[in-house]
């Protein structure tokens, strides 16, 4: 038997081998856990080493040294010479795959066909008719032709129903005219509408006899296929710098009485008739799927960036030495502090639960689509309403571990060479895109409300809410029972967010009671009702975690995810403790028991700190980090990676003799006289 961590290697810094050899599971076997299956983690190692093969693949310098403008250019040439190598070399089978060759290659700052690929495909898969389909969608995956998904305006994101850009049918000609009439209707940031893409699927209020019928999709042509140009009517360009993400072009849109054929809007689920009769979807939000498709698939792209930071910081803190616990002994590695463990290893949990989360997650929206192709509607509500919950509070704690990751670094981790705050810059972006968070926790509200309104009425409610009509406990048995079992914690954490949905509840019933109109009441109970959705995604989460944990079968990798699960259930319960102390749910005595089961937990993860991390199986060339090299070797390569500084290029800047050197002079002339 071969070592337990895979990524044991001869040569490497000593101080991280010896955590390596201390795994008490298989790193490549845990790898199925986050990855889903054995195959898919196999093939991702494959996907890396073919990559590894191709010298044209590699970064042309550290991607912190290049200017917005290479960044663009690298990312265009890599995509150039990956589609090339697509299925020769790599053979990649489906979107997990393609995303995982993007990250190794590209990395996560984005390239000509991200939106091409995360928004335009799906849109139209899902919207279009078997004719657009040939038309549009099958050009579209042989990248004849690079599309956007432009919804979003200036001075609109949220509200989708007050989108400005007009699409009013003209029945003479059979035509829609799109039009952007104001500054703030123009199309402000859609990926890649700046410079890449020469189609988009443009969101706008559709106009039929002078009726607005709300938000709808249309194919819109931007740029002459062959030279590029922006076509008649069309304003396009770049929105310029972002904090991170910059090697994508971020655009805007004016579209000038764009006259577009009736046939260019999507119409497999809503018809325009030629005579300008509309027929309705069979669900009012079909159209919104694309939304819903980047909100399924975000918990796992952001556990990703939440693990990829873990691993930089786990790594580095094992090798970087300062101060003493024993003073008569050498200097630890920061790793053996436990303000260092607390502030890591709770996130290292929380990456996990995410990925665990976001497989169920995924597996709903397989099932939504399918139905919906059919014009089955059901569970759309549901998935909506899980979605935006994960969606906001995912990106929330992924932000919250990316900073504790790079503080925990100290001065290195502000460094680009730590590369984390790119990761952070990329991560947050999800806090805001597909969905304000607050918005989306606030259709969560909606959702729950509903359910909590069934209960009330005497109704049974089931699935993810299932827990509302269940009975309650009035004080949690946390510490109260002979048995170990998570099922108190998970009905501790139901009781809590039980109880927030019915304190949500009961304070919008007594406004709307007081006479206050709906809108009004909902405003001023909408931070209740947020806490009220994230209580109840958290819940979500650990119930995940402990659904997954369940089913494992390997002993080794079953109770080294039960040592996650026991720390993420009594880190997370601390957090929101404040809810069930309050009734009384919890005593004092039981937050002692929590909290010294946290503190028991972080010794136990201690010894495989390292192997959690490394069981992602994030290869150098995609963590991009000196910190997190897979080998330890940190300091003699941040000093390497500095040579890169364009300020190093001569010992004397021009500045000096500009600026600096008149300023001492004229300095040192004064302290003479
Ligand atoms: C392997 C595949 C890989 C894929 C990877 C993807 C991950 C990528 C990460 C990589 C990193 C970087 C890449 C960056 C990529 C960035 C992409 C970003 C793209 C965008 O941002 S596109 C623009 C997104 N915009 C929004 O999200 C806007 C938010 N607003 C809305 O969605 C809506 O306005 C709204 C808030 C939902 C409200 O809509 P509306 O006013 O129409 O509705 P009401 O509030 O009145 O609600 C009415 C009713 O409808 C229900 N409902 C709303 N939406 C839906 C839905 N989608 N499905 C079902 N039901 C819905 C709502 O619940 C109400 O029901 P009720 O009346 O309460 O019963
Ligand atoms: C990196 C990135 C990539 C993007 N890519 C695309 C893309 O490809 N295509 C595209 O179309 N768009 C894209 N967007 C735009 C993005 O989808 C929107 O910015 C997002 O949906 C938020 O909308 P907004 O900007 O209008 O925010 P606003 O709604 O203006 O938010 C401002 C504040 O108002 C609050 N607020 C707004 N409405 C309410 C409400 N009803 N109740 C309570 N509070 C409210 C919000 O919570 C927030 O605090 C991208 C954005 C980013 C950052």
């Amino acid at each position: 038997m071969g070592n337990l961590n895979k990524e044991i290697r001869d040569g490497d810094h000593p101080d991280i081998t010896e955590e390596r050899l201390k795994s008490t599971f298989d790193t490549h076997k845990m790898a199925a856990q986050i990855y889903n299956s054995q195959r898919a983690a196999d093939r991702r190692n494959e996907i890396t080493s073919a990559v590894l093969k191709i010298p044209e693949l590699q970064d042309i310098k550290p991607l912190p040294f290049l200017s917005r403008e290479e960044k663009v250019e690298e990312a265009a040439r890599k995509i150039g010479i990956l589609s090339e190598h697509l299925y020769d070399l790599v053979n990649v089978n489906d979107g997990a795959e393609l995303y995982h060759l993007n990250n190794v290659v590209i990395g996560g700052e984005g390239n000509p066909l991200a939106l091409h690929g995360v928004m335009f495909i799906p849109v139209l898969q899902a919207q279009a008719t078997d004719e657009q389909k040939k038309k549009w969608l099958y050009r579209a995956m042989k990248r004849e032709i690079i599309g956007t998904y432009a919804q979003t305006e200036m001075g609109h994101g949220s509200n989708l129903r007050k989108l400005e850009t007009t699409a009013t049918y003209d029945k003479a000609t059979e035509e829609f005219v799109l039009n952007s009439p104001t500054t703030t209707s123009m199309k402000w940031w859609p990926g890649n509408l700046g410079k890449s893409t020469n189609y988009a699927v443009v969101v706008a209020t559709l106009i039929i006899n002078e009726k607005d019928y709300g938000p709808h999709s249309f194919m819109v042509q931007l740029r002459d296929e062959n030279t590029h140009k922006p076509l008649p009517n069309i304003e396009v360009g770049d929105i310029g710098p972002k904090m991170a993400y910059n090697a994508t072009d971020n655009g805007f849109l004016k579209l000038n009485h764009l006259r577009i054929p009736r046939t260019n809007m999507l119409m497999k689920h809503v018809k325009v008739e030629k005579d300008g009769t509309y027929i309705k979807p069979p669900h009012a939000k079909m159209s919104y799927s694309a939304m819903v498709h980047v909100r399924a698939h975000m918990n796992n792209t952001m556990a990703y960036f939440l693990a990829s930071s873990l691993t930089i910081a786990v790594r580095y803190s094992s090798i970087r030495r300062q101060g003493h616990i024993n003073p008569k002994e050498p200097e630890v590695k920061v790793l053996e502090y436990q303000t260092q463990q607390h502030r890591l290893f709770p996130h290292i949990a929380r990456a996990y639960a995410f990925s665990f989360a976001g497989a169920e997650t995924v597996r709903l929206y397989e099932k939504v689509k399918k139905d919906m192709e059919s014009g089955e509607t059901e569970l759309m509500a549901d998935l909506h309403a899980l979605t935006s919950g994960l969606k906001s509070v995912v990106t929330y704690l992924t932000m919250q571990g990316i900073e504790q990751a790079r503080q925990s670094c100290g001065g290195h981790g502000y460094s680009m060479a730590s590369y984390i705050s790119e990761i952070y810059g990329i991560a947050i972006g999800g806090c805001t895109y597909e969905g304000e968070n607050m918005v989306m926790l606030l259709q969560l509200a909606r959702y729950l409300m509903k359910a909590a309104k069934a209960v009330k009425e005497g109704k049974k409610v089931e699935g993810l809410v299932g827990y509302l009509s269940a009975p309650d406990n009035r004080h949690s048995l946390i510490d109260r029972t002979p048995e170990k079992s998570y099922d108190t914690y998970l009905k501790t954490f139901e009781h809590i967010a039980r109880q927030q949905i019915f304190r949500a509840f009961d304070k919008l019933e007594k406004m709307l009671t007081s006479g206050l109109p709906h809108s009004e009441a909902w405003n001023k109970c909408s931070v209740e009702l947020t806490r009220a959705s994230r209580l109840h995604t958290r819940l979500f989460i650990a119930q995940a975690f402990a659904r997954r944990v369940h089913d494992v079968v390997d002993f080794h990798i079953k109770e080294a995810l039960d040592d996650l699960l026991h720390l993420h259930l009594n880190y997370e319960l601390l957090d929101v403790a404040s809810y069930a102390l309050e009734d009384g749910h919890l005593c004092g005595e039981q937050m002692n028991f929590i909290r010294s089961e946290l503190y028991r937990s972080l010794g136990k993860i201690r010894p495989n700190a390292v192997s959690y991390v490394d069981a992602w199986e994030l290869s150098d060339m995609e963590l991009r980090s000196v910190l997190g090299r897979r080998d330890g070797h940190v300091y003699e390569n941040l000093y390497k990676w500095a040579q890169n500084s364009s300020l190093n290029r001569t010992d004397v800047l021009p500045v000096f003799e500009k600026y600096l050197k008149p300023l001492m002079m004229s300095a040192r002339k004064n302290s003479k006289l």
